[in-house]
């Protein structure tokens, strides 16, 4: 069949040509990114061969990679013996991207933090990484069942070209064509190094082969089989590289043998960099599964619950049947019991280095935080420990702290956690249904994160205090002891009687627009704000339902007015004189609409506001 010609997908043109252009740093990791590929190829091969065991003719099952370099021909060879690819493997893992959010994620990274390797390195550049040194790269491969081989040719600029090929043998031989000035990964004693630091984990011998001499290079055992005492933290590291496809430094190494009812080694990592896909609704977790150090899978979602899927690493299981299929792993009794202790683990690593000064928690809170707390809701069992671990920024401290932290500096008095919602910590500073409590010194967390809006319902007290909404009900703040002197500075507050007249009037001008108007002591320098009322969707909550189309209902409001604010004094005066209610229609409808504008919301008739506006403004002026 003669040669065909096809073209890449855009996004990884895109990829590609960041790869070439952007990537100059560090080049040498081409080489790691081939020799994982090609060890995950034989792992899913030896895999596959356990129920299947005629894959394994015509090539063996002593699996191993072969890296040649030709200094006469200027080529790097890294061939291996695994599972192989086909003409349809070929176009769609090495022609196009599968992963969602790819095109986003490039457009993010080709603007101004073009080159920048950690934004990359969330990626994952992979085979790619190739054109980095070749400019020209051909893969020969025959899928491992199948006769017909394939030889696939690109010069990583747009297009590649697809031909049969008789000679290919099973699994895939990659043939980098080097570019000018890239020599030196024509030298054995370079490669025999790049290996050495970057692939001596890699569990199959990775044989250098020069002059027709075979030499292998690497340790050639699974790096969690070691003792965790001959491992550096080099090695844990490249590891962690070649299991999560990263390029950060791991926030956390977890290796450890779990003995007794069942036996697993867990080698595990979290990442210190946010992978650009963890808040992808399809929630997957990322640990490898391997039985006796047969690699079985890597989409097991029963290892992990979702609010731990930014841990990343291996479970090898003694106990799992090796000829275990995926749909077998499903409600699998031994696989929940690993999952638990696996659970247990991670969260006790967590707490050990919350409590650790030195543990560096922060960077993780901010980088997992969001993500953790969605175990608040979906681990019932465990909802106490990852409180426990959680940390909030506050009115008071910028620094987040623990509920713990909290309740020790409640003022007397105090029976709530008090806490606000928003998308902005200097924005929610400000909001008027803080004022009363940042008078008295009372502590508020400041909730960012649009998760925040669900965990609380799930989290009925912490030490027995209830948490609760301060743009949320009635807040009765005269119980709580203030800071020393707060209290005298205050003005009066407008008669009783003046109130309810100024109150009954506001009620009548904005008729079914709230649920409410009331008297509140919350306020200070606000003359109104709005409250959702107690069992009503919260504001924010129903700001972000909007936005995502998922509500376009506004449920009515209570609008809380300050008694001691001079502009609602002298209201309140003038609400008592007789046809007061038609003179304020005007001036109740501007106190509304600016509540609303404090609260970030777009007003629904901007015209009528404008308008009022004007005539007051008149009237002024
Ligand atoms: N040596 C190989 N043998 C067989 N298949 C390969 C080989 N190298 C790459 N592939 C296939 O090409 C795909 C894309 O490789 P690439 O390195 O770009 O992605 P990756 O980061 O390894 O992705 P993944 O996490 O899915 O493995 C791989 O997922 C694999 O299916």
């Amino acid at each position: 069949m003669a040669e065909e010609k096809l073209s890449f997908q855009a996004e990884v043109s895109k990829l590609l040509d960041l790869v070439v252009h952007s990537l100059y740093s560090n080049k040498e990791i081409f080489l790691r990114e081939l020799i994982s590929n090609a060890s995950d190829a034989c792992d899913k091969l030896r895999y596959a061969a356990l129920t299947q065991p005629d894959l394994l003719s015509g090539g063996g099952g002593d699996f191993r990679i072969l890296v040649t370099p030709d200094k006469t021909a200027r080529t790097l060879t890294v061939a291996d013996n695994g599972i192989g690819m086909n003409r349809e493997d070929l176009i769609d893992n090495l022609g196009t991207i599968a992963r969602s959010g790819t095109a986003a994620f490039l457009d993010q990274i080709t603007g101004e933090a073009k080159g920048d390797m950690n934004l990359i390195g969330q990626f994952g550049v992979g085979f790619y990484s190739a054109f980095m040194v070749a400019e020209k790269v051909e893969v020969i491969s025959r899928k491992a069942g199948e006769d017909q081989g394939w030889r696939w040719t690109s010069d990583g600029k747009g297009e590649f070209t697809l031909a049969e090929d008789a000679d290919a043998q099973r699994g895939a031989t990659l043939i980098l064509h080097l570019r000018e000035g890239e020599d030196e990964f024509l030298d054995g004693h370079r490669l025999r190094n790049i290996v050495k630091t970057y692939s001596d984990h890699i569990a199959l011998p990775v044989v250098l082969v020069e002059d027709g001499k075979e030499e292998a290079v690497n340790s050639a055992s699974a790096l969690w089989t070691r003792a965790k005492s001959e491992i550096t933290p080099e090695q844990y590291k490249e590891f962690y590289h070649h299991v999560a496809h990263a390029f950060d430094e791991p926030w956390a190494t977890l290796h450890y043998k779990a003995e007794g009812a069942i036996e697993y080694t867990g080698l595990l990592f979290i990442p210190s960099q946010k992978p650009f896909d963890i808040f992808h609704p399809d929630r997957k977790q990322h640990l490898k599964l391997y039985v006796k150090r047969v690699f079985i899978t890597d989409t097991c979602d029963e290892l992990l619950p979702p609010y731990l899927r930014f841990v990343r690493g291996i479970v090898d299981s003694q106990d799992l049947p090796l000829n275990i299929s995926r749909e077998m792993l499903q409600h699998n009794p031994l696989l929940a019991k690993i999952r638990t202790g696996l659970v247990k683990r991670i969260l006790s690593e967590l707490k050990k280095k919350a409590e650790d000064a030195d543990g560096d928690y922060a960077t993780f809170w901010s980088t997992f935080g969001a993500v953790l707390k969605e175990g608040l809701y979906e681990d019932f069992e465990r909802k106490s420990e990852i409180l426990d671990l959680c940390r909030f920024a506050t009115t008071v401290s910028d620094e987040p702290i623990s509920l713990a932290t909290y309740v020790s500096r409640m003022k007397e008095g105090q029976e709530a956690i008090y806490t606000i919602s928003g998308d902005d910590i200097e924005a929610l500073k400000k909001s008027p249904q803080l004022e009363g409590f940042i008078a008295k010194g009372i502590e508020v967390l400041l909730l960012t994160d649009p998760i925040d809006e669900f965990w609380p319902n799930a989290i009925t007290a912490y030490q027995e205090k209830p948490l609760r909404a301060v743009t949320q009900g009635a807040a009765d703040l005269s119980a709580i002891k203030g800071a020393e002197g707060a209290e005298e500075t205050r003005p009066e507050p407008a008669a009783g009687d003046a109130m309810a007249s100024l109150i009954a009037a506001v009620k009548l001008a904005l008729g079914e627009q709230v649920k409410d108007v009331r008297s509140s002591d919350r306020l200070i320098d606000s003359p109104v704000c709005l409250v959702a009322d107690e069992g009503d969707v919260g504001l924010h909550l129903e700001r972000l339902l909007r936005q995502h189309q998922q509500a376009n209902q506004r449920a009515p409001r209570i609008l809380e007015i300050n008694p001691r604010h001079p502009l609602i004094r002298r209201l309140a005066e003038e609400a008592k004189a007789d046809g007061a209610a038609d003179r304020l229609a005007d001036t109740a409808w501007l106190l509304f609409d600016q509540a609303r504008i404090v609260e970030g919301e777009v007003l629904p008739d901007p015209a009528a506001f404008a308008r009022r506006l004007s005539k007051m403004l008149e009237k002024v002026g």
